[in-house]
């Protein structure tokens, strides 16, 4: 599956873009904030519905404009098929998603059409930050893996909201008997969405300790693991027993909203031991054990999405990765970066087979 050709109105700093896109390797290069990340985001958004980057779809207009648009031709199955992606937002009017110009009911329908996997700066945080940012991964992995996942994530959330929000109002008439019904709907969903992202997490574990192995020639050894008090006792047991807390809180204490994902270098918290580099292989071998696994489950090879990921990592490394991502294995690969020489310098060890745009000011030039 690939990108065949991207539409652009008014996304961000790009005013409008039309641009023919390799099957294989293609690269943007410019001047620090440019658009080469923003055109990687268009390519995200057609696939997820929303920027990868946090902005929220209004933000996503370009200043001054009232509207974006993102249209995208993919081909599948070897050129037999091809599907039509039509995104637009206008100010005031909402977003709609079109497939071959028929439009979504649900938003959510379209994920997990067109796979794709990101490696970004904004990554980091996925090691810095709290856990919510990688409950956030395993959240946007599973829903293009798994329709049922996403359904319980929502039903769960807004469980979760009402829960939260009756125990804030305190005492009413019915207070036990509303608790005990929610509860209930709570464990059943919250078991799931549990169950789910342990396999996950046992399934990528594996996979992220052998890309990482390959990254550092060997040197180190990574470790991840999934943490949940559900793995302790039943769902259902450790809502009755946090009750009264909860009750005395005004919010709910236990659930997979509080779960996470241990990464570590050598038995230690790469967070606080692992060096720059280190911490960026780390992400890397992530985002690579998650391709792979969404090639095996989907049966199509994702998009890839490699936005500046050159910097901190030794020639050792980077060659290394090129190594792996332009192996077979993987299929349509993006690459930004802001150092022409360095990037000229990788493609040459790479492939012979790719297309190579200069960015400048929210435009593209095919070089
Ligand atoms: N809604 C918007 N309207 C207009 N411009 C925007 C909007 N949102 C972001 N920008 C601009 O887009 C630019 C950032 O572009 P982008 O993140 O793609 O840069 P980049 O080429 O990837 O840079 P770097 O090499 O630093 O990562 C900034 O100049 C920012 O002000």
């Amino acid at each position: 599956m690939f990108l065949e050709r991207i539409s652009i109105l008014n996304f961000k700093n790009i005013p409008e873009a039309e641009l023919e896109f390799s099957a294989n390797v293609n690269c943007l290069v410019g001047d620090n904030g440019t658009g080469k990340t923003n055109l990687v985001d268009a390519v995200w958004y057609l696939s997820m519905s929303k920027s990868a980057v946090g902005l929220t779809d209004g933000q996503s207009i370009r200043h001054g404009e009232d509207f974006f648009m993102l249209d995208g031709r993919y081909s599948l199955g070897g050129g037999e098929r091809r599907e039509a992606v039509v995104c637009s937002f206008r100010r005031g009017g909402g977003k709609v998603i079109k497939r071959n110009g028929k439009e979504y009911d649900r938003v959510t329908e379209h994920i997990g059409l067109l796979p794709i996997v990101m490696v970004s700066p904004g990554d980091t945080a996925l090691i810095h930050e709290s856990g919510e940012e990688r409950r956030r991964f395993l959240n946007s992995f599973l829903s293009q893996t798994d329709r049922e996942y996403l359904t319980a994530m929502v039903k769960y959330n807004r469980l979760l909201q009402e829960r939260n929000r009756l125990l804030k109002t305190g005492p009413l008439t019915g207070f036990d008997e509303i608790l005990e019904v929610l509860d209930m709907q709570l464990e059943q969903t919250g078991t799931l969405v549990y169950r789910k992202r342990a396999e996950m997490v046992g399934r990528l574990a594996p996979k992220v300790a052998e890309y990482y192995a390959v990254l550092s020639s060997d040197r180190e050894e990574v470790e991840v693991s999934y943490r949940s008090e559900l793995a302790e006792a039943p769902f259902g047991e450790l809502l009755a027993a946090s009750r009264e807390r909860d009750r005395i809180c005004g919010f709910t204490n236990c659930g997979v909203h509080r779960d996470d994902m241990k990464l570590e270098i050598m038995g230690f918290p790469i967070r606080k031991y692992g060096s720059q580099g280190q911490q960026k292989s780390m992400l890397l071998a992530l985002k690579l054990a998650q391709f792979d696994i969404i090639r095996e489950l989907r049966g199509v090879k994702p998009i890839l999405l490699l936005d500046d990921v050159f910097d901190k990592l030794d020639m050792a490394r980077v060659e290394q990765l090129i190594g792996m991502v332009s192996s077979d294995r993987f299929g349509q690969i993006f690459i930004t970066d802001s150092n022409k020489v360095r990037l000229e310098g990788i493609l040459a060890k790479m492939t012979e087979n790719y297309k190579l745009f200069g960015v400048g000011g929210g435009t593209f030039t095919e070089l």
